[in-house]
């Protein structure tokens, strides 16, 4: 490709120079390996001074017994267990999750069974066999994984069109039709599920305060939504591209979405079709309606990508890059973070090490929530996106031997601290059906522009406060959780996180023994719904011929 502009480079990550304010130097600790999430000894100090023991008022429950009370052990466990990944600057903390020696012991082999299925998955076993296709988002950031060099010239040759294409629109280099002088604006995404809940978790994580075009989505079948996204867009319509995202290409909630926007169009007297891309499998019937129609570009969906991680296939990468977001940047976080993930120590594991946690904390059965909480207001749609992430793969009725057995893991969350004001109470003394993951970000803002609210205390200072506040209180009542950090909300981190949870819920599948990648209870749905429809139609035409 000629041109690659910003958006598109890959250069190092920032938060390599990153030097947070107040934060306690490593080296002063003897305990602690080179690096450590700063930060976090704030709060391990913070519970070495406080007496846990006497901070429970419920019961101790056989598990709960194996929570570490003492301090000072609590800090060992710290220790041991923690997880970094220098290059990242991420880090993960399962002290807080109580797994004994015997119960890690007792994983190790299932572990490797997990890891083994994964090394079958990227080498291209068909890993879902109701659809009888291979599972292969892996080699989208690392195309040289790829089974066979046509799929890793397809990759390499869809990020070079991606980069290509957003180069142009965004320079002006492609115009709206009707705006000859101007350049496209706005982004109107139509799609759901997978083809929406990443790019909308991306664009509120990592798009700038002016990007060079904004985007706006349709995900759902509501008249009044669609005309809410259509009424915000005014004039502007003129200069929007609509980027049509559906794996399948027959989503019914996207199609009616499309047949809106193009009425939209036309009522404007526009041309969809100069304004109109659509991201779907080759041949699908969005692919061939847009190919018949004339639209302005298509990009390859791959039946190797499930669209619940599509995020780094055109599906994500495409709007991303419109965005003025780093696409190689996040490829390279999520590439750092698989080669991490391949590890077949489980400490050093940091996929493994959730997946074990997730599995004591729910008893392998999903018997406890997961509430995912970033303190950070741009990682708000995290859990949302981890919720199809998390529960489309894991909540299965039947495991690989035919068994039922109902698995999952309910995944709920928003942001800290503004939950600490909705329902941290209940989480605190209330019905023990959850354990937490907190996502905690160092740097507060870019550097040079923070200040004191009050003497020595910045605003971020409180945001991590609340963090540690809610963390020790929690654990003082027995309630486990999970803590990840990272430097700062960057491309790199972003990809680094999606790519450690899609890892952790295939390992966790290969420890419950399910299909993490396909989706029957879904279709269940859609058929019901469609033959509520049919019947809606029937019913119509009775009344039709009756009046
Ligand atoms: O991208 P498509 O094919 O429109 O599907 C959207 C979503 O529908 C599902 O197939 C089922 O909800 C999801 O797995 C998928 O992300």
């Amino acid at each position: 490709m000629a041109s690659i502009s910003g958006f598109c480079s890959s250069s190092s990550s920032p938060a390599a120079a990153l030097k947070p304010r107040r934060l306690i130097s490593p080296q002063k600790s003897p305990l602690l390996r080179p690096i450590v999430a700063p930060r976090t000894l704030v709060s391990v100090a913070r519970d070495i001074s406080a007496d846990l023991s006497t901070n429970s008022s419920i019961p101790l429950s056989p598990k709960s017994a194996a929570i570490e009370k003492d301090p000072v052990n609590l800090w060992r466990r710290y220790v041991e267990w923690l997880y970094q990944h220098k290059e990242l600057g991420l880090y993960l903390d399962v002290s807080r999750i109580s797994f004994t020696d015997e119960f890690f012991d007792s994983m190790e082999p299932r572990l490797q069974k997990a890891f083994l299925h994964m090394k079958e998955l990227e080498k291209g076993a068909i890993a879902n066999p109701d659809e009888g296709r291979m599972v292969g988002h892996y080699w989208l950031r690392n195309p040289k994984m790829a089974p066979n060099s046509f799929l890793r010239l397809q990759i390499e040759n869809t990020l070079e069109a991606i980069c290509d294409f957003a180069d142009k629109i965004i320079s002006g280099q492609i115009k709206p039709p009707s705006f000859p002088e101007g350049r496209f604006t706005q982004i109107l995404s139509v799609g759901i599920g997978g083809s929406a809940l990443g790019p909308q978790f991306v664009a509120e994580a990592l798009a700038p305060d002016n990007p060079p075009l904004k985007i706006r989505f349709i995900d759902n079948t509501d008249p009044a939504g669609i005309d809410h996204q259509i009424a915000q867009l005014g004039p502007e319509l003129a200069s929007t591209l609509v980027i049509v995202i559906s794996k399948s290409g027959g989503t019914p909630e996207t199609r009616n979405g499309l047949l809106e926007v193009q009425k939209a169009f036309r009522d404007a007297g526009l041309d969809f079709a100069k304004q109109g891309v659509a991201i779907t499998q080759q041949n699908s019937l969005l692919d061939n309606t847009a190919r018949i129609e004339g639209w302005l570009a298509r990009f390859p969906m791959f039946d190797w990508v499930g669209g619940r991680t599509s995020e780094m296939s055109a599906v994500g990468l495409l709007p991303a890059a419109l965005q003025g977001i780093d696409i190689r940047e996040m490829l390279a976080g999520a590439a750092l973070m698989d080669e991490a993930n391949r590890n077949t120590e489980v400490k050093n594991n940091p996929a493994a090490l959730l997946a074990l946690c997730w599995y004591w904390a729910s008893d392998g059965v999903g018997s406890k929530d997961m509430v995912v909480l970033p303190y950070k207001d741009s990682l708000l749609l995290f859990s949302r996106y981890l919720q199809q992430l998390v529960m489309e793969s894991l909540g299965k009725e039947f495991d690989l031997d035919g068994n039922r057995v109902n698995q999952g893991l309910s995944v709920y969350g928003n942001k800290g601290s503004t939950d600490q004001h909705a329902y941290i109470q209940q989480l605190r003394e209330g019905v023990h059906n959850f354990f937490v993951t907190f996502i905690e970000v160092l740097r507060d803002r870019p550097p040079g522009h923070d200040w004191e609210l009050e003497p020595g205390v910045t605003c971020g200072d409180y945001l991590f406060g609340m963090l540690q506040g809610t963390r020790s209180a929690l654990y003082g009542n027995n309630r486990e959780s999970i803590s990840v950090t990272v430097q700062e909300v960057t491309p790199r981190s972003v990809g680094a996180l999606i790519a450690l949870y899609e890892r952790a819920v295939g390992i966790y599948a290969s420890l419950v023994n399910i299909n993490a990648y396909h989706q029957p209870g879904v279709e269940a749905g859609k058929k019901a719904a469609g033959e509520v429809l049919a019947l809606q139609k029937r019913v119509l035409a009775v009344l039709n011929e009756a009046s």
